[in-house]
């Protein structure tokens, strides 16, 4: 919470004292009226004292009765509305600082969260991380909307009025002021107990989200696979979950709040008692001296000013530490190591030819087993290299680090001869384009999507693009053309219209390095065909690194690195590749027919096989007879 306050607090710190200071004067203005009542009653009323008034001058006071009548009740009128004054500078002046502070929080939270490693987002459900910027943030406005304020507040009225206590009877005071060490200790026993329930409250929140996130997105497995009953059922539990731990927080608060209004109310009730004992019967033991009745009245106030804020402690403790679990969690995110980063000695890559570089790279996903063992592969200024191989060898993950979206466990990637972990991200990655497998569309127009990254382009650069994309004549049938809403995540397109909207933005963006990871899978052959066309005009002069399940899509590859299980285990071109008879060849025969009828089992035993060391001839069976 200190920390929160030293590195977001300050920046709008007039606010914040404006807020404060009209707080702490609208609590003394608030004793006024208490403060002249007493004064009236024994001076006006009884008329057994003197008119006199704390720090006011008595050259001020009128000498008549009547005088002093109309004083008190002047003053008692100006301390009301001064009251409400300072309330309205009071609420809106906190309210603009922790708006403000809220703003900030979230904004920096987000943009830490954007240079966060890969392996945290691996890692991270999603809900968590939205329930982070939105609810943990909202939490921390609140304790510096009004928490920090009648915190602040509390302790003002508290010391202020023991002061007046003391002042008005020094001996009541004691009396009254019994309970605050019992109140102090049963509070941090309080705090204490409610710290870990709050923690586990917000992570369940986070679970929550995550659960409901997670089916909102994959609504269409949900309704597919018919599961809706059973998805409701984990909703219910992640729900009820957090059900339990907002109750196991009030039922502790419920003990709390009413055990301290039971002890303040104690004291006052010590208080009434002895000092109405002292007005009837004198002092009892061992008090001495005398007690005026206006003297006893504004005790009396002043008690239960002193009273109220103490036993309306507990909710500020409670907003405290919530605030608490909150600040832990969104410190805990913008405080995790960052590894891939740029370094002081980071410089900008330059003009980029293009040529990148795998030089005996491994590789593992946080503290993984590797997936990629001593990858070593070359490609020259606008060659196309190709990664092919089974499923899960690690080609997407060769990919990802030549963009550095991880770093190598060992070995290095390098881009023009530099390792890419010394030249800045920005410059790495405004070399490269990246065309995924799941294309990722935003929200929002067609035309917004294309000029994503190349903001700067022209209308004419930016239908050239499309046009060279194969997407212009599908776009301009959209019913706003370029200017169509294609809904979150391009639901509103089909899979090969997508991919050719991210085709036509690789283009736009125009890098010298493209990476291409499965960007044909899934279509028709129409559309194949134009996706195909449009690649090539996309690939022309830039070097490339593509990723294809189908081997006829890169067939004129400069260098096909096959890799299996992690390791590089042929390279060479297509046709050197075929005549080895290895792996790629397999791969080949069975995607172009040549094999036969082969079942997956088959294939099984083939590539065990081969990995065994094996060489097959191409288009042989394996020795199970019906095979
Ligand atoms: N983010 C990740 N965290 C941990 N392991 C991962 C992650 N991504 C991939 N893997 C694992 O790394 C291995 C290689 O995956 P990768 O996606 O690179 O394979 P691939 O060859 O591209 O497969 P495919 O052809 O099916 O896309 C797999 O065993 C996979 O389970």
């Amino acid at each position: 919470m200190v920390r929160l306050f030293a590195e977001y607090g300050r920046k709008n710190l007039p606010f914040f004292v404006v807020g404060l200071l009209a707080s702490v004067l609208n609590r003394l203005v608030g004793i006024v009226p208490a403060l002249v009542l007493g004064v009236a009653i024994d001076a006006v009323f009884f008329q057994n004292t003197a008119y006199a008034l704390p720090l006011v001058p008595e050259s001020w006071i009128p000498a008549t009765v009547t005088g002093q009548f109309w004083l008190s009740f002047w003053l008692v009128i100006v301390a009301f509305v001064a009251g409400v004054g300072l309330s309205w500078i009071q609420g809106l002046g906190l309210a603009v600082y922790s708006n403000r502070v809220q703003h900030t929080v979230r904004v920096d939270t987000y943009d830490v969260l954007q240079r966060l490693d890969m392996t945290f987002f691996d890692d991270k459900q999603t809900g968590q991380v939205l329930s982070i910027l939105d609810s943990d943030v909202r939490n921390l406005r609140t304790f510096l909307d009004s928490t920090l304020s009648g915190g602040l507040q509390l302790v003002v009225s508290v010391v202020g009025i023991a002061g007046v206590l003391f002042y008005l009877n020094a001996q009541l005071a004691a009396v009254t002021l019994v309970a605050v060490p019992l109140l102090a200790v049963f509070t941090v026993w309080f705090m204490r107990t409610i710290r870990p329930m709050y923690r586990a409250l917000r992570e369940s929140v986070g679970a929550l989200n995550t659960r409901i996130e997670n089916n909102v997105a994959g609504m269409e497995v949900i309704k597919a696979s018919t599961t809706e009953d059973y998805e409701t059922t984990r909703v219910a539990d992640a729900s009820m979950d957090y059900y339990q731990r907002a109750l196991a927080v009030v039922r502790l608060d419920y003990l709390y709040q009413p055990t301290m209004e039971l002890l303040a109310g104690v004291a006052f009730a010590a208080t009434f008692a002895i000092g109405g004992i002292w007005l009837i019967f004198g002092p009892p033991w061992p008090f001495t001296g005398e007690l005026l009745v206006g003297e006893f009245v504004t005790f009396l106030f002043m008690t239960q000013r002193f009273i109220d804020p103490l036993s309306g402690a507990g909710r500020i403790v409670n907003a405290y530490e919530n605030a608490r679990a909150s600040g832990e969690r969104i410190f805990g995110l913008t405080d995790r190591d960052v590894t891939v980063q740029d370094s002081s000695e980071t410089v900008d890559l330059g003009p980029v030819a293009g040529r990148i570089e795998f030089d005996d790279v491994s590789f593992a996903y946080g503290n993984g087993r590797p997936v990629l063992h001593d990858v070593s592969f070359a490609a020259a200024p606008g060659e196309t290299v190709a990664l092919v191989g089974p499923t899960g060898a690690g080609k997407s993950t060769a990919a990802k680090l030549l963009l550095r979206l991880y770093d190598t466990s060992d070995g290095a990637v390098r881009v023009d001869g530099h390792d890419v972990r010394d030249v800045s991200l920005k410059s790495l990655r405004e070399a490269m384009g990246y065309v995924s497998q799941d294309v990722y569309l935003f929200d929002g127009t067609v035309r917004e999507n294309l000029l994503y990254g190349a903001f700067d382009a022209t209308e004419a650069e930016m239908v050239a693009a499309a046009q060279a994309a194969e997407a212009h004549e599908f776009v301009s049938h959209l019913p706003n053309g370029y200017d169509t809403r294609i809904g979150e995540r391009g639901v509103k397109l089909s899979g090969g219209q997508r991919q050719r909207l991210s085709i036509a933005r690789a283009m736009l963006q125009d890098p010298q390095i493209l990476v291409l990871d499965e960007a044909t899978s899934a279509v028709d052959t129409e559309t194949e065909l134009l996706i195909q066309r449009a690649l090539s005009r996309l690939t022309t002069g830039r070097t490339t690194l593509v990723i294809a399940h189908r081997l006829s899509t890169i067939r004129h590859a400069d260098t096909i690195v096959v890799l299996d299980e992690g390791r590089v285990v042929e390279s060479g071109t297509h046709d050197e590749l075929v005549a080895q008879g290895g792996l790629y060849a397999t791969l080949w025969g069975v995607q172009t027919g040549d094999v036969g009828g082969v079942s997956a089992d088959a294939l099984d035993r083939l590539v065990d096989r081969i990995r065994e060391g094996d060489v097959i001839e191409q288009g042989a069976t394996t020795d199970g007879g019906e095979d």
